[in-house]
């Protein structure tokens, strides 16, 4: 949320949108999943102790899911790392997670009916009437499955929309199922929420792995010379998890592996791997170098797609053996694929895309097999 570069990024790839100082509520929806206990409610913790949340933020968790505060903070603290790399940070640890605690709450309720935000903004007053300052800055975070959204955010629209402050909404990928369905979503968003007012995130593209390849690529003029068809014979890109869905079945498997993660963050990782150089490293002249890169990818050949489902191993269940999986899915949870980028630089060399979860062992890499022997 800051406007200032951080430490070892790109200057010109950071967002310029204003940044939220006063104060402000975030509310993170589907609170009782998976996404807001791995990734969301970590990520907020760590802005918390470094003291870029805005000023008196509070958070307000919201899902169906009937549960006290207590459950709650057991669940939304349940991945909160100590710093391994600020002594300070670590040291305050324990402390910093009870104060977290402290602005945390969480309200229980539909995501299709009035009633529910209705109740969330009565919350939400409560906690905006407290305050000494006036700010009435409110955030909306879907941790949600892609097939709520639209209702939700119609829903957040009509009844939490804050008339004296600033409001954003934020979704996850994917968006949709596939084109029309994401056209769809977007304007049916488009409707309710200001371009200025929607964020869409694909964290992969936040990862260390992905921005280092921008300067790897584009900073290194041997590498940049010899990263095209006369040097390499295939690029894989693997993603590999040791774990099943564990309760996730009420997004993943209406999803499958290849929307779930082969569309969005192996694509945006192909993408950012194959392009050319943009003219800047703006948001917008990247995504148009991106963008390139996918309209010289044909059609997936069924032939070079192979689908899979993992099953029960020792002590290890199987996918069908996830209560909130239905038994007779044919959801696929692994796919491995064969795409071509036909263009000049990349004319002949394959590019492997494998995802897949329940798998061995834990694994995100990028091979480029390098070869001489290319004409
Ligand atoms: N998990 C992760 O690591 C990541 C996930 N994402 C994205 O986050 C979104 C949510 O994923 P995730 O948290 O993993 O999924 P979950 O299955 O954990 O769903 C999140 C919450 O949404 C509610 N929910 C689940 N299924 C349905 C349904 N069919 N209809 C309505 N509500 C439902 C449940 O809350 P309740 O029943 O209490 O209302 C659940 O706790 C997806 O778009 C995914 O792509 C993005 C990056 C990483
Ligand atoms: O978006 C998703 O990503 C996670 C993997 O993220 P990572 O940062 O831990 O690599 C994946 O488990 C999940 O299925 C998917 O929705």
């Amino acid at each position: 949320m800051s406007k200032h570069p951080t430490r070892g990024s790109i200057p010109s790839m950071e967002t310029s949108g204003e940044a939220l100082k006063d104060e402000t509520v975030i509310v993170v929806l589907g609170a009782s999943g998976d996404l807001a206990k791995k990734k969301t409610f970590p990520a907020l913790f760590a802005l918390f102790q470094q003291g870029f949340l805005p000023k008196d933020a509070h958070i307000v968790g919201y899902a169906r899911t009937k549960m006290d505060e207590q459950e709650f903070h057991k669940r939304e603290t349940q991945y909160l790392k100590k710093s391994s790399d600020d002594e300070e940070l670590a040291k305050k640890f324990d402390s910093d997670v009870e104060e977290f605690k402290k602005i945390s709450t969480y309200v229980s309720g539909p995501y299709d009916e009035d009633s529910g935000f209705q109740e969330l903004l009565k919350h939400i007053e409560e906690l905006e009437g407290k305050r000494e300052g006036k700010g009435q800055n409110r955030v909306f975070y879907m941790a949600l499955p892609p097939s709520v959204f639209t209702v939700v955010a119609a829903g957040l629209k009509k009844n939490c929309y804050s008339k004296n402050g600033i409001n954003r909404i934020i979704i996850e990928k994917p968006f949709g199922k596939d084109l029309e369905s994401c056209r769809e979503m977007m304007s049916a968003l488009k409707a309710e929420w200001a371009e200025n007012e929607t964020y869409r995130i694909d964290h992969y593209l936040g990862k260390e792995m992905i921005k280092n390849m921008l300067v790897m690529r584009f900073g290194n003029v041997v590498l940049d010379a010899s990263f095209n068809r006369s040097f390499i014979s295939n690029i894989q890109i693997t993603f590999k998890e040791p774990f099943g869905t564990e309760g996730r079945g009420g997004y993943f498997d209406e999803f499958g592996i290849i929307r779930d993660v082969c569309q969005n963050h192996l694509m945006q990782t192909l993408s950012v791997l194959a392009m050319e150089r943009p003219v800047s490293f703006s948001a917008e002249d990247i995504r148009d170098e991106k963008v390139k890169v996918l309209r010289c990818i044909p059609p997936i050949k069924r032939e070079d797609v192979l689908l899979g489902q993992y099953t029960a191993s020792g002590d290890k269940p199987g996918y069908h053996d996830d209560d909130t999986v239905p038994k007779d899915s044919v959801s696929p949870t692994f796919a491995a694929m064969v795409l071509w980028v036909n263009n000049p630089r990349w004319e002949g060399v394959p590019f492997i895309m494998k995802a897949g979860k329940g798998l061995s062992r834990s694994h995100s890499v990028l091979i480029a097999s390098q070869s001489l022997t290319r004409t």
